[in-house]
């Protein structure tokens, strides 16, 4: 029986970086990050109903969607957050659990599902097991500002639009600890895939 991993976390606790240890180890990852942007392509029925609800404000002068516009406007207001997720939540469910068929498919006994918000989207459903990337709120503080180059508030508002981290910890299977060096990272990722008897 193939086996779906669910990648989880927080913003900026290094999903992507876990992520691409398991590409290096060809097992596939399929990003909701990566699938939100293919789902908002010029033309597309959710890019049209973002338009439609949000106007012509989130838009660049090429018409491709103005990613920080539309994140100022929906991490600081839930109703606007909530309204975004409707629209884009379903396509990206679709797309994803497609995605993961063919991987299936083409015969891949493990594939990861990396969704940020695995839990706050009710889709544990998807996935056999959970490994939550952990790291410590002023970790996630400080590389979330590093990365993103945010102001304290915008990051904290970012932050508090997600279950707390700590919260996620009692619903996972394994916790991965990226407070500290990537070596350490990975090799508590090995020990994972030890235990479950994911050839690695
Ligand atoms: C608002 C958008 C355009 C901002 O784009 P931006 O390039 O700044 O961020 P990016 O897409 O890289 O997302 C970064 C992180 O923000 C967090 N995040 C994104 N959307 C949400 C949301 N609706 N609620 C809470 N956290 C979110 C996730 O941890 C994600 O990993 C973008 O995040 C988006 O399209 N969000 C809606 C889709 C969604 O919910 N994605 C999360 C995975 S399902
Ligand atoms: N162990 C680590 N040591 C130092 N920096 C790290 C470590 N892990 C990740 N980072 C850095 O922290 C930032 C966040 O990591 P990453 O992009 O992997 O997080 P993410 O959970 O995928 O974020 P998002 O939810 O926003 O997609 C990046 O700039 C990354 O380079």
């Amino acid at each position: 029986m193939p086996q779906i991993i669910g990648l989880t976390g927080g913003i900026a606790s290094g999903k992507s970086t876990v992520a691409n240890m398991f590409r290096d180890k060809n097992i596939p990852v399929v990003d909701a990050d990566i699938v939100a942007r293919e789902v908002v392509e010029i033309g597309t029925n959710t890019y049209k109903q973002l338009v439609e609800t949000f106007g012509n404000e989130i838009l660049n002068s090429d018409r491709s969607l103005n990613r920080p516009k539309l994140g100022s406007i929906i991490f600081q207001d839930e109703e606007k957050r909530k309204q975004l997720n409707n629209i884009m939540h379903p396509a990206i469910r679709s797309k994803m659990k497609e995605q993961t068929k063919q991987y299936i498919e083409k015969g891949h006994e493990t594939v990861v599902m990396d969704i940020p918000l695995l839990f706050e989207s009710k889709l544990t459903h998807l996935v056999d097991k959970i490994v939550l990337v952990f790291v410590n709120e002023k970790t996630q503080l400080k590389r979330l500002m590093n990365r993103n180059e945010l102001s304290e508030k915008e990051a904290v508002d970012r932050i508090s639009s997600q279950m707390p981290l700590k919260d996620k910890v009692a619903l996972s299977h394994a916790i991965i600890d990226n407070n500290d060096t990537l070596s350490y990272t990975k090799q508590q990722l090995e020990e994972i895939l030890q235990e479950w008897h994911i050839p690695n």
